[in-house]
C-alpha cells in the first residue's frame, strides 16, 4: 500500500540578490525527503529558520518548489486539480486572530472553502458548518459570532473546523498552539487526538515544543539549516538521539525527557497534560 504522501528530495532555495552580478540564493530547504501514513502524525522540529514553515508552506501548496517530488498514494501531486489538491491537505496557522477575518462571521469564515470548492447549495453548507462547529467542540450559535468575540481558545477551534470543512486528509499545523496558555493547549491537543481517532487524519505539526510533539507524533524529522538531520519514530528520536544537533535539542526543551515516558497520548489519556 503506498503511502498517503512521500515527499522526494525536496528542494526550496530564494533568490537573495546579486554578488559580483551572479544571482545569489539562500537554499530553504535541501533534499527533504520522508513519508506520511493515513491516520499519522509527524513533527517538525527544529530551531528558528530551520525550514520548517517553508516545508509546511510547500506542502500545504502555499509556497512553490525548486525541485523534488511530492506524491499522494503513488501519484504527482500535481497531477490532481486545483480543488482536489485543495480538499486533501489543509492548513492551520498559528495566529488564528490574524488568520480569520474579522470582518465576517464564523458561519461566513466556515462556508469561504465550501463555496469555492463545492457545489453545495446553501442549506447543505449550513449542516456541514453546524457538524464541524460541534466536532470542535462549539455550539451552532457560536456560527453568528464575529471571531472578536471569541476566545483565542475557541478561535483556534474555529481554525481547525475551517480546516475540516473539505474532509482533507492531511492537516498541517505551523505553530498551531504556540501562542495558547497551558490548559487551552492540552485541551486543542486533546481534541486533535480525538479527531485524528475519529476521522483518520494525517496531520504534520511544526513545533518549537517537544513536550506537545512527543505527546501527539509517532514520527518526528528533525530539521537543521533547511535539511533533515535526523528522522524516525518519535519515541526512539527522543530517548536515543543518533545526531547530536536532536540529543541537544531534546536536552535543552526537555531536560528531564529521557527520564520520562514518551509515547503518543490518545484522546482519552490527555486530559491531564
Ligand atoms: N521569502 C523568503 N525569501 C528569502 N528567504 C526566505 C524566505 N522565506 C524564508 N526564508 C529563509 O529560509 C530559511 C527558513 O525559513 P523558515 O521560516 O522556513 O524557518 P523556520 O524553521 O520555520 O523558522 P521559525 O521557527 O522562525 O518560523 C530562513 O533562513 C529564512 O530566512
Amino acid at each position: 500500500m503506498p503511502a498517503l504522501l512521500e515527499v522526494r528530495k525536496l528542494n526550496r532555495r530564494y533568490f537573495t540578490g546579486y554578488k559580483w552580478f551572479k544571482r545569489q540564493y539562500k537554499w530553504a530547504l535541501k533534499d527533504i525527503s520522508f513519508s506520511l501514513e493515513t491516520g499519522q502524525t509527524l513533527a517538525i522540529v527544529g530551531e528558528a529558520g530551520s525550514g520548517k514553515t517553508t516545508l509546511a508552506r510547500v506542502l500545504a501548496g502555499a509556497e512553490t518548489r525548486t525541485d523534488g517530488t511530492i506524491l499522494y498514494r503513488d501519484t504527482p501531486l500535481e497531477k490532481q486539480d486545483s480543488k482536489q489538491r485543495c480538499r486533501l491537505i489543509r492548513m492551520i496557522f498559528q495566529d488564528p486572530s490574524t488568520s480569520l477575518n474579522p470582518r465576517l462571521t464564523i458561519g461566513e469564515l466556515l462556508r469561504e472553502p465550501l463555496v469555492f470548492n463545492t457545489d453545495l447549495n446553501q442549506s447543505q453548507s449550513n449542516k456541514i458548518i453546524e457538524d464541524n462547529l460541534r466536532k470542535v467542540g462549539l455550539l451552532k450559535e457560536h456560527a453568528d459570532f464575529y471571531p472578536h468575540m471569541l476566545s483565542l481558545g475557541q478561535k483556534q477551534r474555529v481554525a481547525i473546523a475551517r480546516a475540516l470543512m473539505l474532509e482533507p486528509e492531511v492537516i498541517i499545523a505551523d505553530e498551531a498552539l504556540a501562542d495558547l496558555d497551558l490548559s487551552i493547549r492540552s485541551q486543542i491537543v486533546n481534541l486533535l487526538l480525538k479527531l485524528q481517532q475519529q476521522l483518520s487524519i494525517s496531520f504534520i505539526v511544526v513545533s518549537q515544543d517537544l513536550n506537545i510533539v512527543r505527546h501527539i507524533s509517532d514520527h518526528l524529522i528533525v530539521m537543521r539549516h533547511g535539511e533533515i538531520v535526523e528522522q524516525g519514530p518519535t519515541e526512539q528520536l527522543m530517548l536515543n538521539p543518533q545526531h547530536e544537533y536532536t540529543e541537544r535539542l531534546v536536552k535543552q526543551k526537555l531536560p528531564d525527557g529521557k527520564n520520562q515516558q514518551i509515547v503518543k497520548s490518545t484522546a482519552s489519556n490527555t486530559s491531564n497534560h
